[in-house]
């Protein structure tokens, strides 16, 4: 039986994941509490939050001296820098931790947090694209479950419940497209970030938006479920979905397909890892509506057009290549998204260079935590370094 209030440390509580899972947190106090956040560089909403929430722990890795000036004034309790976040993962109150940083940072607390033997509910995807190996053998090792938010895998999840992986034939996973599944491919030579930024149906972080852009985002996904669901590469397809209305779907060897249903909003997939194995009652919320049958009147569904997405070829190629390629992968994209954020490069060369980095890479077999990191910080160099040589 569950024990509620179930205590929850928060890692990216000023972000789009984390925003969200405090909407659900305010909504259902009977049911959770927060016990401790950390947050980057919004120190305002930060400090609003602790406000409202009251958690024993505070942190602020403050990226900035101007940041870390103001997360003294304003949060003087606060723990600052990057021991925070490890702090956080591992507070000894908490029992579930929601890992909702962007990128690669997420790695080495969300493994503290299962060392300390906490529940995880992950939005992190980089986490187990870059170390798939060492998080699902240290969870196993310790016990923890690892509770999936992204919305594909919630999906997923919710369609294995009662059934045996050998049961599976494939994992079907839904696309949006991102803005420029239509573009003329010419077009795509000078889109620029505030038309990569404008997703069709989700309101996420700006990495993430630009990753569905190029599909990256996509790609990871299928290496995450790789990880989470221990389903070989082979038995996993992409569709394009526009809508976002079908998240995933099972198919199972005896031809019988499961799908999840329900309107865009990442609110669900965070209740559903709060509460398992329980249900919330969404009838209670503000902010999920119930889907309509005019809602799924008109879905459609489309193959992946692989030459207009080539990120997603190059990083499902990395997944299945294995060792330190998923680790170079992912840093590169980190690096080159952020090139492009700050309109250093344009949105093609996102690929050429995350292409560029995998190329030189001279991976090694099962990395540790240190090879991990190395190879992350290895394609974040290389990308910068190929960009400037470029420029
Ligand atoms: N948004 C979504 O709908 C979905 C997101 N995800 C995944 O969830 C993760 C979070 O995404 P999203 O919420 O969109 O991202 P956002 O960019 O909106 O938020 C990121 C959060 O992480 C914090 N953060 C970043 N770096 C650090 C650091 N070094 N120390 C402490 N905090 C840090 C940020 O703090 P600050 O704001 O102060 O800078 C912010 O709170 C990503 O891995 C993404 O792929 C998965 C599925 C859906
Ligand atoms: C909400 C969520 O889970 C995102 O990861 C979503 O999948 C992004 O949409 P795309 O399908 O466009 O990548
Ligand atoms: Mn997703």
């Amino acid at each position: 039986m569950t024990t509620f209030p179930k205590r929850i440390a928060l890692l990216g509580s000023t972000g789009s994941i984390g925003r969200q899972t405090l909407d659900v947190v305010r909504r259902f106090p009977e049911h959770f509490r927060i016990v401790a956040m950390a947050a980057r560089s919004n120190v305002d909403l930060l400090a609003q939050q602790v406000q409202e929430f009251q958690p024993e722990l505070v942190t602020c890795f403050a990226d900035t001296p101007e940041v870390e000036a103001k997360a003294r004034r304003l949060l003087p309790q606060a723990l600052i820098g990057e021991q925070g976040l490890l702090a956080v993962a591992t507070h000894s109150d908490a029992d579930i931790v929601v890992a909702a940083t962007s990128g690669l940072v997420g790695l080495m607390p969300t493994l503290a947090a299962i060392g300390a033997g906490k529940t995880i509910a992950l939005a992190n995807k980089e986490t187990l694209v870059m170390a798939g190996h060492l998080v699902t053998q240290a969870a196993q090792r310790v016990g923890v479950p690892i509770y999936p938010i992204d919305s594909e895998h919630s999906a997923i999840w919710q369609c294995l419940r009662g059934e045996e992986t050998s049961s599976i034939h494939r994992l079907l996973l839904t696309a949006s497209g991102g803005p420029f599944r239509a573009t003329p491919l010419e077009e795509l030579k000078t889109v620029t970030v505030k038309q990569a930024l404008a997703h069709p149906t989700w309101s996420m972080g700006p990495k993430i938006t630009i990753d569905s852009a190029t599909l990256m985002n996509k790609a990871l996904e299928v290496i995450e479920s790789h990880w989470l669901f221990g389903v070989p590469y082979e038995k996993m397809e992409v569709v394009v979905h526009p809508e976002s209305i079908i998240h995933s779907m099972v198919e199972f060897i005896d031809g019988s397909v499961k799908m999840q249903a329900s309107l865009p909003s990442m609110h669900l997939p965070i209740m559903n890892a709060l509460a398992y194995p329980d249900r919330l009652d969404s009838a209670e919320t503000d902010f999920i509506r119930e889907l309509r049958w005019a809602d799924v009147a008109s879905l459609h569904f489309e193959d992946l057009d692989l030459e207009r997405f080539p990120c997603f070829r190059l990083a499902v190629e990395a997944g299945k290549r294995g060792g330190t390629y998923p680790c170079v992968l992912v840093g590169a994209d980190e690096e080159a998204v952020e090139l492009f954020l700050t309109r250093k490069i344009s949105y093609i060369e996102i690929a050429q260079l995350i292409d560029a980095a995998l190329e030189r890479h001279q991976s090694i077999e099962q990395p540790d935590v240190a090879a991990t990191l190395d190879a992350c910080a290895w394609a974040r160099r290389t990308v910068r370094e190929l960009w400037k040589k470029r420029a």
